[in-house]
Parts: structure tokens; C-alpha cells; sequence
């Protein structure tokens, strides 16, 4: 099984991925973390140097090679679904959960945060807002499932997803 977690920057997709996998002894990757372990930088270093197109094309890479395994939770950068070829990949290849979380939830677990270089504008408050209209019919148009993540703890959100998978694969 693979599981693919989309979902905007904030919604939890690295926390509660990790504790999914770990709950069901899958493996677990984040493409924001291996993208950085492999060029040996952070995301924000990548989009100096390269701009964001040149992180997006290390992106989609990276989302062509990881859809391809099993036995796999993948938690997907915010932005994954912008691109038409990742959405067919996740779509194609894998379980895909959208973490909906409301935008004022998003920003309490972002605001402190310097390491999204989408977020380092003079009004990220409303730039969260712009991505998420822009973006939430994207994570929608994939998703096989649709959790509210702005609710309870990680724990709680794992328990919830995994009661979604099982009635999805019957
Ligand atoms: N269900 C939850 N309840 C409360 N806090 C949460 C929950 N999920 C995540 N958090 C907290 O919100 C913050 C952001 O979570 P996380 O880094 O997992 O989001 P993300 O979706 O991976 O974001 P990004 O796309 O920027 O990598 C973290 O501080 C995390 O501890
Ligand atoms: O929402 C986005 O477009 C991004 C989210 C992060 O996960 C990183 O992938 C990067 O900062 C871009
Ligand atoms: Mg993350």
C-alpha cells in the first residue's frame, strides 16, 4: 500500500504521516526533507538558487520515483498538486489523503516558522489565504479522501485516517 498525504503548508502531513507509518510499520518519506537530504540544502537555500521552478522540477522527480514503491506513507510538499503530472502520478499510484484544515489553523502553526520561503512575504497571513483558495479544489480534485485536519492531535487524525482507508479499500 501507499499512502500519500497532500495538504497545505501547516495542514500536518509530515507529523501525522510519521505517526501513521510508524503505527503500521510502513516506511515513511517526506519529499521536502528528502529533497533536502539529497542536494544537501534546505527547500529555502533551493529556491535562491534555483527559484521555485527549479524546486518544483526536483519535485516532480522525486514524486515520479516515490509513487513507484509500496509499503510507503509519503508526505507531499504543499505545493505538489500544482503540477498536472504529479496529480496524475499520486492519483494513479497511490491512496490519496487531502488534511483540510481551516486557514486561521494553518497560520497558529506556521507563524513562527521561518522555513517555508512561500510564507516569508510582508502579509504571509494573506497569502495563506490565496494558496488555499487556489489550491484546495487541486488537493480535492485528487484526493480519494478528505479528512478535517484541524481538529484534535495527530494521534486522533491518524485514527481517523486509518478508519478512512479501511472503508475505502472495501
Ligand atoms: N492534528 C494536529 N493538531 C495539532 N497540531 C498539529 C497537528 N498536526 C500538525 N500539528 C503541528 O502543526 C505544525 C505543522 O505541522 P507539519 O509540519 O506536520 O505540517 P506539514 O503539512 O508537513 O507542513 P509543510 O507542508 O510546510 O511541510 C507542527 O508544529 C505540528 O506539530
Ligand atoms: O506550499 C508550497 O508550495 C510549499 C510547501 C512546502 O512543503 C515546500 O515544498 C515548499 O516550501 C513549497
Ligand atoms: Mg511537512
Amino acid at each position: 500500500m501507499l499512502v500519500i498525504l497532500i495538504g497545505m503548508m501547516g495542514a500536518g502531513k509530515t507529523t501525522v504521516g510519521r505517526e501513521y507509518a510508524r503505527r503500521h510499520h510502513m516506511r515513511f518519506i517526506d519529499c521536502d526533507h528528502e529533497i533536502e537530504a539529497r542536494t544537501g540544502v534546505k527547500v529555502s537555500t533551493i529556491f535562491e538558487i534555483e527559484g521555485e521552478e527549479g524546486f518544483r522540477r526536483r519535485e516532480t522527480q522525486l514524486v515520479d520515483e516515490l509513487t513507484r514503491e509500496s509499503d510507503l506513507v509519503l508526505a507531499t510538499g504543499g505545493g505538489v498538486v500544482l503540477n498536472s503530472d504529479n496529480r496524475a502520478m499520486m492519483s494513479e499510484r497511490g491512496i490519496v489523503v487531502y488534511l483540510n484544515v481551516p486557514t486561521p489553523v494553518l497560520w497558529e502553526r506556521t507563524r513562527h516558522d521561518r522555513n517555508r520561503p512561500l510564507l516569508q512575504v510582508p502579509n504571509p497571513r494573506e497569502r495563506i489565504e490565496n494558496l488555499y483558495r487556489e489550491r484546495d479544489p487541486l488537493y480535492r480534485s485528487v484526493a480519494d479522501i478528505i479528512v478535517d485536519g484541524g481538529r484534535g492531535n495527530p494521534g486522533g487524525m491518524v485514527r481517523v485516517i486509518e478508519k478512512a482507508i479501511e472503508n475505502f479499500k472495501k
